[in-house]
């Protein structure tokens, strides 16, 4: 018979939650604990070409990046059968981009208050992995992952962590797919979505990478605001970095609308950093009593 793949003895399959060029996920309970994984099982990518080096990258990051509220947790990476396989945190909460696409089709999207929990959470991600030296470079909708916190769990992330971990709507947003993760200091970078690049980074100026970013969170939050899809090229896409704000559903505030604009600013000096967002007064929950 067989040999049984590590894959194969270690898991058991229970369904498949992404198809990409990337490979293909797999929603899958490890049959020692018991618990439920995310885990991507890709072509093994030639030696020495541009997808090893992105395959290289995503489970280097993993390991320098340990464990965030606001990262999706990675537990194990490994190759066989001509595969790699990589074992992360399960969010059973779908995408962003899924729960913008639900809301859509209703005619729904994000309210103000909820946008404002996103952009905090995200920002918090985003300022851990900045702190470590590292930027994501492909941060959009499809790429945050939502846990519903169930209402009393024992289990749960650890909530060790110092940051708030009082989500107002019971909704955990987490920062994945860390492929095109690089160093800000000396930056590899492949770069990410199109739709959501920064125009500096189009242009190769890598002198402010984490702005890159910042850029990308804004337009993500744009597109929770029930923005249409993003253009990938053309003067669509030219006009959204000039500080052009699409037109939105929905008329927001003018502290919140003020602050989406300072993200997609068209100089990455004047967006904020993501440690400012996470002390920004807008995304401040006011404490009640
Ligand atoms: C398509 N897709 C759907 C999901 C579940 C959302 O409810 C998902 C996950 C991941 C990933 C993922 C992304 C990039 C690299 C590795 C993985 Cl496992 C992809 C996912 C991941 O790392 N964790 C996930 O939950």
């Amino acid at each position: 018979a067989r040999m049984l793949s590590r894959y194969e003895s270690e898991f058991l399959e229970l369904s498949c939650i992404g198809v990409g060029e990337f490979g293909t996920v797999y929603r899958c309970v490890k049959r020692l604990d018991g618990c439920m994984y995310a885990i991507k099982r890709s072509r093994r990518p030639i030696a020495g070409s541009a997808n090893e080096q992105l395959a290289l990258k995503e489970v280097y990051a993993h390991a320098v990046l340990g464990h965030h509220p606001h990262v999706v947790r990675y537990y194990s990476a490994w190759a066989e059968d001509d595969h790699m396989i990589i074992q992360n945190e399960y969010c059973d909460g779908g995408s962003l981009h899924d729960a913008i696409t639900e809301k859509g089709e209703q005619g729904e999207f994000f309210c103000v208050p909820e946008m404002s929990d996103l952009l905090l959470q995200v920002s918090m991600g985003l300022k851990y992995i900045h702190s470590l030296g590292l930027v994501h470079l492909d941060i959009k909708p499809s790429n945050i992952f939502i846990r519903r916190r169930p209402s009393s769990s024992a289990g749960g992330e650890g909530d060790s962590e110092e940051e708030d971990e009082s989500p107002s709507y019971g909704v955990v947003y987490k920062i994945g797919d860390l492929g095109h993760v690089t160093s800000i200091s000396n930056p590899r970078v492949e770069e990410g979505d199109s739709r959501f690049l920064a125009f500096e980074v189009l242009r190769e100026d890598y002198t402010h990478l984490p702005k890159a970013d910042i850029f990308a969170l804004g337009l993500t939050v744009l597109l929770a605001a029930g923005a249409p899809p993003l253009p990938q090229n053309g003067d669509d896409w030219h006009s959204l970095r000039q500080g052009a704000l699409p037109s939105l559903p929905q008329e927001l505030p003018a502290p919140f609308k003020d602050l989406l604009k300072t993200l997609l600013d068209p100089d990455p000096t004047t967006r904020p950093s993501a440690s400012a967002l996470c002390r920004h007064d807008v995304l401040r929950k006011e404490r009640i009593g």
